[in-house]
This record gives structure tokens, C-alpha cells and sequence, in this order.
């Protein structure tokens, strides 16, 4: 797919607050200069790859760009869930994330359960993807142990 592997790093912001109490998944939301920072042909949808806080260690994750057609938002958002367990909230902290694949386009849901079955589906494929040797390379990118303040994309 055209754009990928797409890199990125940048504030994550509030957004909603649906991710944790709603749907049991928190999705940390980037800001929205790094949102208008993406290349505007980039499809919405449902994406994989390796994503890192600070510089904390490199986790997998699964990312949702669009505008949640569920819950029907005004403006578009980027979303990551990281696949690991954190003890609190890391709101204001920078977020790297190397985006390598597509999953599926957005979709509307006829209830929150349905939503909610998707997006573990989403994350079962999402960890069988990126156990590929392919894949595997990018979590030891360099871009994830530079120091911050560097491009957002290379
Ligand atoms: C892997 C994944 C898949 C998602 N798929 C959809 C989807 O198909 N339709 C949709 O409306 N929202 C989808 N979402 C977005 C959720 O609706 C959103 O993360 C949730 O509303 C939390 O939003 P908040 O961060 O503003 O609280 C997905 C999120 C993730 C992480
Ligand atoms: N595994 C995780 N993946 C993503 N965010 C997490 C995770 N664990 C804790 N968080 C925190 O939860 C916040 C997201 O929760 P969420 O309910 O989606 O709220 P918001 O609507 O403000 O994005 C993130 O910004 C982050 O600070
Ligand atoms: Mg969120």
C-alpha cells in the first residue's frame, strides 16, 4: 500500500474518553497538527505496526485513522491502542509509531458489542502479522531510539 511503512511521531491528546470506559480498549489519540500532518490520501481504516511511548520500550499495536462512523465524529482522528497493559494514563507524553499494514476500512456496527468484537479481531490479526520476520525488523528501528525534537518522517 502506497504511503506505508508510514512513520510518525507526536502528542498524544484527550479525546473522548469512549476508548477506555465504552469499549474496554483506550486508543491514545495524536494531536491535531500531527492528524493534518498525514498525508490526506492516506485511507481510513483499520492499520497494524509497532508503536513506542517516550522512550519506553517498542509494543505492538493497532491504529484507527478516520472518523469513527459508529459514533459519527466531526473531525478526523488517529488513533493508536497499544497491545500491552499500562499502569496510568500517559497523556502530553510523545508517541512513536511506525504504521507497516492495512486490516480493514471503518465500518459502522449495529451495537457497541459488535464494535468491540471487531476491534479484537483486529487485534488478533494485528499480533499474528507482526510476529513475520518482515515486520519484526522495524520494531529495532532506529527510529524508535532516536532523541526527540527529530523529523516526523524519514
Ligand atoms: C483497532 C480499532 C478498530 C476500530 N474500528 C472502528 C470501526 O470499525 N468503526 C468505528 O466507528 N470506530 C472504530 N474504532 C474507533 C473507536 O470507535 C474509537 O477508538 C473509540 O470511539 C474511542 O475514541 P476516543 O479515543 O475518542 O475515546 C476502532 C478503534 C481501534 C483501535
Ligand atoms: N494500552 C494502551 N493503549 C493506548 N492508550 C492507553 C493504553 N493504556 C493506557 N492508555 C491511556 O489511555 C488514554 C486513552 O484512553 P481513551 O479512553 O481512548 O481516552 P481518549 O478519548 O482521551 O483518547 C491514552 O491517551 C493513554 O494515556
Ligand atoms: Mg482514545
Amino acid at each position: 500500500m502506497r504511503h506505508l511503512p508510514y512513520f510518525c511521531r507526536g502528542e498524544v491528546v484527550k479525546g473522548f474518553g469512549r476508548g477506555s470506559k465504552e469499549l474496554g480498549i483506550p486508543t491514545a489519540n495524536f494531536s491535531e497538527q500531527v492528524v493534518e500532518s498525514f498525508p490526506s490520501d492516506i485511507s481510513t481504516g483499520i492499520y497494524y505496526g509497532w508503536a513506542c511511548v517516550g522512550n519506553g520500550d517498542v509494543h505492538k499495536m493497532v491504529l484507527s485513522i478516520g472518523w469513527n462512523p459508529f459514533y459519527k465524529n466531526i473531525k478526523k482522528s488517529v488513533e493508536t491502542h497499544i497491545i500491552d497493559t499500562f499502569k496510568g494514563d500517559f497523556y502530553g507524553e510523545i508517541l512513536s509509531i511506525v504504521i507497516l499494514g492495512y486490516i480493514r476500512s471503518e465500518k459502522n456496527f449495529s451495537s457497541l458489542e459488535a464494535l468491540i468484537s471487531a476491534i479484537q479481531e483486529d487485534i488478533e490479526e494485528a499480533k499474528r502479522q507482526l510476529d513475520l520476520p518482515e515486520h519484526l525488523k522495524l520494531k529495532e528501528d532506529n527510529f524508535f531510539r532516536l532523541p526527540e525534537g527529530k523529523p516526523v518522517n524519514h
